[in-house]
């Protein structure tokens, strides 16, 4: 997401000098672009030339060095205009700049169009190399290649999955070189299927390309494969070693009968059938019987040896897993999906507590009553039992190619049925978004997309599955008849006896459905490595640092008396610094308010506080010692963090608060309940403090659930208290109400409260405004409004609107109306007469305030809250274009007549709203326009367009403005 550009409405100055400072950027991008579909057209499409990786190199770090000059593209709106709307389609990644460059890049190769792998994976290609970074997936990760096209093309792609990309691009750069990739990107671009893609620029199926850059990348520490996977079931049972060796003895029993038997049918014919001695016979089927029955008690034996010891051994490991869960980074956390790490620890799990229970006992069964039979067959006859080895051993070493291409099935399958999971399960969560947005369509379009990835993935993953033990079957079969056949040769020419052949039928018979069994199998285990793998590759991610205890952990001051972030940075994905060098010195306690832009860093600067992440570079000190020499017990319990988000755990109340500090005894909870002023409402409850909060608290109200998280803070009786935007989820009542809890509670210790509403700035000790990842200005209210930066900039915004002390109301100055530049050359008696007709309209979080493409009729002031305005994309995703804050308006183009509104405006947060409707306008302010005036109010309304649209809708519109399009006229009008 881009920096917010709160500043999108504000002072006629501010606007133009932001226009000053812009116009070169613009032009730097313009030109690149220029110069990029120049070159474009330069290569005709077909026969083009491909240009060496060198050249497309620089021209990518040409286009990366613009990044920064692409900045102002979501506002100045050209973007769209020279890139059919698709780099706004990537809030995956978050980084419209990286996806315009991506553009550039796409054109660049000549390969622009509805074209995913390529694109996405040449920047991040490139962007790894730039960074000196080796591959960064493991070899389990190679997989999928369709789905990921599917998904990249469509906008859907995870955060992982450009990645992967940038992988797969860096192995055909290598392998195939760059015509070659930039043929397939042609290809994809001119709309193949990557199959048919692939084949076309080299020659191999997608399959091929996946098997071979799985076997591209280096065996890590996860070295996959079928060894890895028994070494670590090996490890798993240890523990259990006595009930092992018993299982083993019933295994062994049942081989040693396995091989018996086919001794006693030779011995049954050639020395009991054939010169009639009964008394053989009689021994020899004894024999058979009771080796039967020997052989059938170690296998009731075994079964329930294996169904104690399997679900003991995978608890151990689930319990592991657990631990390991709890102990992850985030950094590595956020690569996944909440719904892929829950499949990840349940199903997957699931799939290898089978394969122990079930598939490898009955493996191990098959492969030691094979053994057996083996060694009977070379007692019998050696010739045969070579003959034997050897054409077994080949039919099953010949669909080991197909074993590979189904494991990676199995993965890809796997992924995108739990890629669909996450989609169905975020359905479900905003279906009311959904309907109130009406995208029901567009959803179902993406659905439709993951069940063609699924469809594709569950179609190679049953052939393959299938194809694997069939072939493995049908060449068992072959095997079996020619080993019959020699057993006939040799016994026409009396090398062997009839009885020995017979003895061979039954062993082959027994040899080949040991074989069978273990091919139907192997598609079990297949899948059950596979899970492993992805259970691997999640829980063998970096820890989090803040649970990985210092060598010499130091105490937490009694009380912290001073903090000092020294040039602290930190990136979240890695690509870009989202905190940038800032340092900070301050006494505590404090009451010190952060300020600033949406995605300016300010939450990232509590994050770091509280641990939940650590700085790149630079530090965080209390009293001077960096916080990660600190006693992590202590520094958890010294600080305490109260944000927007407040759902609780399913329970009691009474067990929400406790866990802020589980010693805490019933009446320290009460206290707290009773300081975050919720007592008296827990009491009116019929069940009291046992009253059960429901699925995450959602029997409880926005406001009441909240207090119940400040109790829970409370009860730690923290040193520092970290308030993230905790009051911006509730609505405008609750907000004052909580905010009043806040600063009484805030009194006696150090407060950092992230904010976007400044009214509680003056009463604070210090504030740092944040813009762009730097900390741009500190200081005390007066202190920094008379340094007229941004902070004044921003206090002159929010001061002119004034909220009711019951939250309800709000009122804008008329000095407020005029900052707006539409409003810049209107009348003073008019400015009035609008400020007399505005309404307050209060709306939840996700309510759309205007559709794209509809005949708005009302403009809105923000006097609280944020609304976030996105255009709908070519694939039908919502491109978010700016956030607007405090002080901000929108849907001025309901001023205008007939003229469609360009974007969906949407409130992101419960927010107040100061809206007129063009029918009270016209009455109020165009009675008596003079033409003159008018206009002037035009090309306010399209120098805002400007800003905010793509050019080419500003271009219509300016049209409009000198055409048809008429402002609002009054009767005299
Ligand atoms: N978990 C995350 N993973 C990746 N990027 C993130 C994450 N959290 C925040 N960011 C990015 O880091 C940058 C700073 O975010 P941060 O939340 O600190 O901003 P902020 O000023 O608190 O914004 P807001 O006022 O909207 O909460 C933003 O560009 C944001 O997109």
């Amino acid at each position: 997401m881009p920096p917010a550009q709160g500043a999108a409405v504000g002072h006629p100055d501010d606007a133009s000098s932001r226009a000053r400072r812009r116009r070169p950027t613009n032009l730097g991008h313009r030109s690149l672009m220029e110069n990029s579909k120049r070159r474009a057209r330069a290569w005709p499409r077909g026969k083009r030339a491909a240009p060496d990786l060198a050249w497309l190199e620089l021209a990518a770090r040409q286009a990366l060095e613009t990044r920064d000059n692409v900045a102002a593209i979501p506002e100045s709106g050209c973007a769209n205009a020279l890139f059919p709307a698709r780099h706004t389609d990537t809030p995956a990644h978050g980084d419209r700049q990286l996806a315009v460059v991506q553009d550039v890049l796409a054109r660049l190769a000549g390969c622009s169009g509805d074209n995913g792998l390529v694109a996405h994976g040449l920047l991040q290609h490139l962007l790894a190399r730039r960074g000196g970074e080796a591959a960064r997936i493991g070899r389990s990760e190679a997989y999928g290649l369709e789905g990921l096209n599917q998904r990249l093309s469509a906008g859907m792609g995870e955060t992982g999955d450009a990645m992967r990309a940038g992988d797969f691009i860096g192995f055909m750069l290598n392998r195939y070189g760059p015509a070659r990739l930039l043929g397939l990107a042609r290809e994809l671009a001119a709309g193949l299927p990557l199959d048919a893609a692939s084949r076309m620029a080299t020659g191999h199926p997608a399959a091929m390309l996946e098997l071979q850059w799985a076997h591209s990348l280096p065996r890590d520490s996860l070295s996959h494969g079928m060894r890895a996977f028994g070494r670590w079931i090996l490890a798993m049972l240890r523990p259990y070693w006595a009930l092992c060796l018993l299982l083993a003895g019933g295994l062994l029993i049942q081989a040693f009968y396995a091989m018996l038997m086919p001794i006693w049918l030779h011995r049954l014919f050639d020395h009991g059938i054939t010169p009639h001695r009964t008394d053989v016979v009689e021994q020899t089927l004894a024999l058979l019987a009771g080796g039967f029955l020997v052989s059938a008690c170690a296998g009731i034996a075994v079964d329930l040896g294996v169904s104690t010891l399997g679900p003991r051994a995978l608890n151990d490991v689930r319990e592991r897993a657990f631990d390991r869960l709890l102990a992850l980074s985030f950094r590595h956390l956020g690569r996944y999906k909440s719904t892929t790490l829950v499949s990840r620890l349940t199903s997957d799990m699931h799939a290898i507590e089978s394969a122990t229970i079930s598939i490898i006992p009955s493996m191990a069964l098959k492969l030691v009553m094979a053994l057996g039979a083996l060694a009977a067959a070379v007692a019998l006859d050696w010739h045969m039992a070579l003959a034997t080895v050897l054409l077994f051993g080949a039919s099953m070493w010949a669909p080991r190619r197909l074993t590979q291409y189904a494991v990676l099935a199995t993965h890809a399958r796997k992924s995108t049925e739990s890629r669909l999971t996450a989609f169905i399960k975020e359905t479900i969560q905003m279906l009311p978004v959904i309907r109130a947005l009406d995208i029901s369509g567009h959803r179902r379009e993406q659905h439709r997309t993951h069940l063609q990835a699924l469809r594709t993935a569950a179609r190679r993953h049953h052939l393959l599955g299938e194809l694997t033990g069939r072939m493995t079957g049908f060449a068992l079969s072959g095997a079996q008849m020619a080993v019959i056949a020699l057993g006939a040769m040799l016994a026409l020419h009396g090398t062997v006896s009839s009885g020995v052949v017979v003895a061979y039928i039954g062993l082959l018979l027994e040899l080949g459905s040991a074989a069978n069994g273990i091919a139907e199998q192997l598609s079990g285990l297949i899948h059950a490595l596979s899970c492993w793998q992805r259970i691997e590759s999640l829980l063998q991610g970096p820890i989090d640092s803040s649970t990985d205890a210092p060598a010499l952990p130091k105490p937490v001051g009694e009380p912290i008396s001073r903090v000092s972030l020294s040039d602290v940075s930190f990136s979240y994905a890695g690509d870009r610094l989202d905190l940038d060098g800032v340092s900070l010195e301050t006494p505590l306690p404090r009451r010190i308010a952060l300020v600033g832009p949406s995605g300016s860093g300010k939450s990232t600067v509590l994050n770091l506080m509280s641990r939940t992440y650590d700085a790149i570079s630079g530090g965080i000190a209390f009293d001077g010692i960096d916080i990660r020499d600190l006693d992590s017990r202590a520094l958890k319990s010294a600080i305490a963090m109260v944000n927007q988000d407040n759902t609780l755990f399913d329970g009691s109340i009474r067990y929400n608060i406790r866990l802020g500090r589980l010693s805490a005894g019933d009446t320290e909870v009460e206290q707290a309940a009773r300081t975050a002023e919720i007592h008296d409402f827990i009491l009116s409850l019929p069940q009291g403090y046992d009253t059960e909060v429901g699925e995450g608290g959602r029997l409880l109200s926005g406001g009441q659930r909240q207090r119940i998280v400040i109790a829970r803070a409370i009860l730690r009786d923290p040193q520092i208290l970290l308030l993230d935007e905790a009051t911006a989820s509730l609505d405008a009542e609750a907000e004052v109400a909580i905010s009043r809890t806040l600063a009484h509670i805030g009194a006696r210790r150090t407060v950092l409260s992230v904010t976007h509403r400044l009214a509680s700035c003056p009463a604070m000790d210090l504030i740092c405004v944040f813009r762009n990842g730097r900390l741009a200005e500190t200081g005390t209210h007066d202190e920094l409004l008379q340094r007229r930066g941004t902070y004044h900039d921003l206090w002159e915004k929010q001061s002119q609107i004034e909220i009711a002390e019951s939250g309800k109301g709000a009122d804008i100055t008329l000095q407020g109306l005029r900052r707006i530049p539409l409003f810049a050359a209107t009348p003073a008696e008019d400015l009035e007469r609008i400020q007399g007709r505005l309404r307050v309209v209060e709306v939840q979080a996700g309510s759309v305030l205007i559709e794209e493409g509809s005949r708005a009729g009302n403009f809105y002031i923000i006097a609280r809250g944020e609304v976030e305005s996105s255009v709908r994309t070519s694939t039908g995703a919502a491109g978010v274009m700016e956030i607007l804050e405090i002080g901000d308006f929108f849907g001025e183009f309901a001023l205008l007549e007939d003229v469609p509104h360009p974007t969906t405006c949407r409130a992101r947060l419960p927010c107040l709203l100061l809206s007129i409707s063009r029918e009270d306008l016209q009455d109020v302010a165009s009675l008596d326009h003079s033409s003159a005036e008018q206009s002037a109010m035009e090309r306010a309304i399209a120098a805002t367009l400007d800003r905010r649209l793509d050019a080419k809708l500003a271009r219509t519109l300016e049209e409009r403005g000198r055409g048809s399009a008429r402002m609002p006229r009054g009767p005299a009008g």
